[in-house]
């Protein structure tokens, strides 16, 4: 399929409400959508980067330097590519996960659009809903923490997962389960935020009955990890530290995780996603699919993904509404605690021309 050319597209889309987590507060989210246009079709991929390098280190800014500079003029080396074509060509160039994961996307819904195949399909779904978790910010107070976690069961999410940090971390999770109950499926998320001397403190976290806590140690500590899998017996699963299938294979090896969320942009896109799920299938290591507070275009890929057979855990594939007003594709929706895989072609949503275009700060086409 030959590329016409790339438009990096640059937007604001307000959060209904602040989200702390334990390296900071986002209130509007920074988005960087790319557009490839080809000979037959046109697709959308979203880049999760962040507008300040603080989750990892990659941010908005950069991301879309990288596209322009390198990445999209890399292509114009493609005849006639496919994505394995087009990922392998990305490689030339190191890191940037989250720039290229939007590329390879982009192109790889343009891909599938013009053979009308559904990007689930394409990735191996087995289901066609998934189990919807949803993602707590830290709080101000445990009263605002508590009818947030009430709102959200009552909307009927299948998981909750809190954002812990040092301060934060024992007394919500203890009043969680006090106000709750112990069936509620409940997990933590300290993205990175301890250490291992810490880890007397987070074997008190043993008495919640926790899915799993969640990155507790900074992302190169995967021997940290391994050592305090030892010490709790809350399962420890693993994000940051999850950069590709290769790096997974080796925290499998040495028990650095037994469980591990999947997000296609910090691994470089949904084929090292697809891979890296299967590697934690064949270890009978259960995934789940991470978010980064995606408008319905990225959530739509999400969810695609989400249906693979290994991914027995509710993810953070919430409703738009979890964090958007209005999102710019036609709503993700919570039924029964599930939310519906796109069937169309690719990723089976567009953006909705009027509410992209209020949203957007900034629009460049590179062409081939
Ligand atoms: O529901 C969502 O999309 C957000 C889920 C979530 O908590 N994401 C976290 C994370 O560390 O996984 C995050 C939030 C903001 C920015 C980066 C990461």
């Amino acid at each position: 399929m030959k590329i016409d050319g790339v438009e990096l597209r640059r937007a604001a889309m307000p959060l209904k409400a602040p989200f702390r987590t334990s390296f900071g507060t986002e209130t509007t989210k920074d988005v960087l959508f790319v557009k490839v246009v080809t000979s037959e079709s046109a697709g959308w991929g979203e880049c999760v980067a962040m507008s300040e390098p603080r989750y990892c280190s990659e941010y908005t800014d950069g991301a879309a330097e990288v596209l322009r500079k390198f990445l999209i003029p890399s292509l114009g080396e493609l005849t006639d590519p496919d994505v394995h074509a087009l990922s392998a060509t990305m490689e030339q160039f190191a890191g940037h996960p989250m720039a290229k994961a939007a590329l390879e996307t982009a192109f790889l819904d343009a891909e599938l659009r013009a053979a009308g195949t559904s990007m689930s399909s394409y990735l191996g779904a087995v289901v066609d809903r998934v189990p919807a978790g949803v993602s707590v910010g830290i709080k101000n107070s445990i009263d605002e923490l508590l009818e947030e976690v009430g709102g959200f069961l009552d909307a009927g999410y299948l998981r909750i997962k809190l954002k812990i940090e040092p301060g934060w971390d024992i007394e919500p999770v203890r009043a969680v389960r006090e106000r709750f109950g112990d069936d509620v499926l409940l997990q933590v998320d300290a993205n990175t935020a301890y250490t291992l001397a810490d880890a007397r403190h987070l074997q008190r976290l043993d008495d919640f009955d926790l899915l799993l806590i969640e990155q507790p140690l900074p992302e190169e500590e995967l021997r940290g990890h391994a050592r305090l899998a030892e010490m709790m017996r809350t399962p420890v699963c693993l994000d940051e530290s999850i950069t590709s299938a290769k790096v997974t294979a080796d925290a499998l090896a040495i028990g650095a995780c037994s469980v591990v969320n999947i997000k296609s942009g910090r691994v470089g896109g949904y084929l090292e996603s697809r891979r890296i799920h299967d590697v934690c299938k064949a270890n009978g290591i259960a995934v789940w699919c991470g978010g980064m507070l995606e408008t319905g275009i990225g959530r739509a890929a999400n969810v695609a993904l989400a249906a693979l057979p290994g991914f027995v855990l509710p993810g953070d594939t919430s409703a738009s509404d979890r964090y958007f007003a209005e999102d710019i594709t036609e709503p993700f929706v919570l039924d029964s605690g599930y939310v519906k895989v796109p069937e169309g072609p690719g990723i089976g949503v567009e953006p909705i021309p009027d509410l992209l275009e209020a949203i957007t700060t900034s629009v460049e086409w590179i062409g081939m």
